[in-house]
């Protein structure tokens, strides 16, 4: 009897506790379903959040997923959104319909170049460290952000740049603020082409801000630090917006020579939000010319210097100019032992006036082919290089055609002879990777090849050194790059930089100081420069044969000719 009486009760119990399980499920279940739904909508992830700190009220809209694992964390001050940044894309765009680079709004994550304080989340949770990283300007500084959508106030180009260079003079500090302005341009080179006059002319532009340095070759020496230690050279976000800065940017001519940088250029600026490039710009100047600019600049004053201070065991120092004159190589010897060295190495003709392809373009095949980047071009170039529609083989010049060290005398195989008959002439290690290349840095097209495989051809923006003093040019290059129509005239008048030996990246030399530096010449002559280079003529001719078909692809690759051949 007791066992029916305990059997029912027993099962009553179990109905009883059936109907609320089944809605407990339920309920778990809806929740689960609606936390699923909601984790994988947008609006999910906005939260808006109020902070007061040191007097000041904050509101951030804050960005993360659900899972709380994003390490790096945009907080986008809701002020910002409400002075109206976030327009219509068109807003940005010049009279050729051009964007700058960055200037899209499809996302809040970005101030055109400009990127927000970052605060990595662990601190945004830890309130320890909260005040180490966060934006501590109050809700009407962003006023200054009005001025992008107005005429910029015609300030002079010099109280701009001045001013913008004194707001961001400490680096140090920006570094630990986080954010910081990527370049919308970079200006790769080439070495001793006019890199530092067409950086200050480009900056010469009312809406373009300079960097903290010309040149920082954050891709070519520094890759090992943070990104943020390159964006530190840049204006910081509230000083560009604040000047109505479109774009900023940066001029190594380091970039140029090698294919790891361009590949590097564009797999780390990728990786930001945007994922837009920066715009590449290079200018070429007289191939012979550059070659006499750089065997003064690299190997002529350096050396000089060196003796100077009796660096060299056997040679005095303070004696003069003219004493140390038989201590040097001749432009002649260089230029003879590398021509022969880039003949083997590119192509050569052997005595049945065959022609024979020369090492360079195996050695660089096997060099690069691993790369994803390089491999169909190299195959197709390289390997079967008998279709010339794809192209000259890819040939990277400072990688594979001058080897290295042969003995501490002889410093590169091109200099075997040279450097074995003459043991009282000099070659200083420092410059080695410049001197070695004096024709090879010329020869233009060999590195920008590499450049076209990595960026769009839109992309790539080529000038002439000597057209770089017509302010058209200039305006031409700002309008392409996206900028206001600007008359660089005012710009241009104040000269060359960097002229000549060391007076410095940032150092202008009057046009009419340099027409008197070159014996009267006319301005037009001094600004193009008409300096005999001192090699015999039938030197001068062979040169000039042998750079002319490198000459004529690089205008076919860049869709511009310049006046030398
Ligand atoms: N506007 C203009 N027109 C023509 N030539 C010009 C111009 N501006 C600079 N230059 C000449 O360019 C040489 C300096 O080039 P870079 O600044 O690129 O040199 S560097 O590689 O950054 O050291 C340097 O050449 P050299 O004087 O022959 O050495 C400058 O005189």
């Amino acid at each position: 009897m007791i066992f029916p009486f305990n059997k029912r009760t027993e099962v009553c119990r179990k109905s009883s506790l059936l109907v609320p399980s089944i809605l407990l499920t339920l309920v778990i279940l809806v929740l689960f379903i609606v936390s699923w739904v909601m984790e994988d909508s947008p609006m999910s992830s906005l939260n808006t959040i109020d902070e007061s700190h040191e007097g000041n009220k904050f509101e951030y809209e804050q960005h993360h997923d659900h899972n709380s694992v994003v390490d790096v964390q945009y907080i986008v001050p809701k002020a910002l959104l409400d002075v109206g940044v976030y327009k219509e894309d068109e807003d940005f765009e010049n009279e050729r319909g051009i964007k700058p680079t960055y200037w899209r709004f499809n996302s809040s994550l970005s101030w055109g170049p400009c990127l927000p304080p970052l605060t990595p989340i662990k601190q945004w949770e830890d309130r320890r460290n909260y005040t180490t990283s966060v934006n501590t300007e109050s809700t009407e500084d962003f006023e200054y952000l009005r001025p992008i959508f107005q005429q910029h106030p015609s300030t002079s180009i010099h109280s701009t740049v001045d001013q913008s260079r004194k707001d961001y003079k400490s680096r140090q500090q920006q570094l630990q603020r986080g954010g910081g302005c990527r370049p919308g341009f970079l200006i790769i080179g080439a070495g001793k082409c006019g890199t530092s006059s067409l950086y200050h002319y480009l900056v010469g532009h009312p809406r373009v801000l300079p960097a903290f340095e010309k040149q920082i070759h954050y891709f070519k020496y520094h890759l090992t630090k943070p990104l943020g230690w390159y964006y530190s050279f840049f204006p910081t976000p509230r000083s560009f917006l604040e000047h109505g800065g479109l774009m900023t940017g940066e001029a190594s001519p380091g970039y140029l020579p090698y294919p790891q940088v361009a590949k590097d250029v564009r797999r780390i600026m990728k990786q930001q939000p945007h994922h837009d490039l920066p715009k590449i710009i290079m200018v070429g100047r007289s191939p012979l010319e550059r070659m006499y600019s750089s065997y003064r600049y690299n190997y002529v004053y350096p050396t000089l210097e060196y003796l100077r201070k009796g660096r060299h065991r056997g040679i005095p120092k303070d004696l003069s100019d003219e004493e140390y004159e038989k201590y040097l190589f001749s432009l002649e010897d260089f230029v003879r032992s590398e021509l022969a060295q880039l003949k083997l190495c590119l192509n050569w003709v052997d005595r049945n006036n065959e022609l024979h392809k020369g090492f360079g373009a195996q050695m660089t095949f096997d060099q690069w082919n691993n790369q994803a980047e390089f491999r169909d071009a190299l195959m197709k170039r390289n390997q079967n290089s008998s279709d010339a529609k794809d192209g000259p083989p890819l040939i990277d010049l400072d990688g594979s055609c001058y080897g290295s060290k042969v003995s501490s005398t002889v410093l590169r195989p091109q200099w075997a002879e040279l450097q074995t008959q003459n043991p009282e002439k000099v070659i200083v290690d420092q410059n080695l990777h410049l001197t070695q290349a004096m024709i090879g840095r010329s020869l233009y097209t060999f590195p920008l090849e590499w450049w076209y495989l990595v960026f769009d051809q839109t992309d790539i923006f080529f000038v002439c050194t000597e057209e770089l003093s017509n302010p058209e040019t200039m305006r031409e290059l700002a309008l392409n790059l996206g900028l206001p129509s600007y008359n660089f005239s005012q710009v241009v008048d104040e000269g060359a930089y960097n002229v000549g030996g060391h007076r410095g990246y940032d150092k202008a030399t009057s046009w009419e100081e340099l027409q008197a530096e070159r014996g009267g010449a006319t301005l037009d002559a001094a600004k193009n420069q008409t300096n005999g280079i001192p090699i015999t003529p039938s030197l001068y001719e062979e040169l000039q044969e042998f750079v002319r078909p490198y000459n004529e692809r690089l205008f076919q690759l860049t869709g511009k000719r310049c006046q030398w051949q």
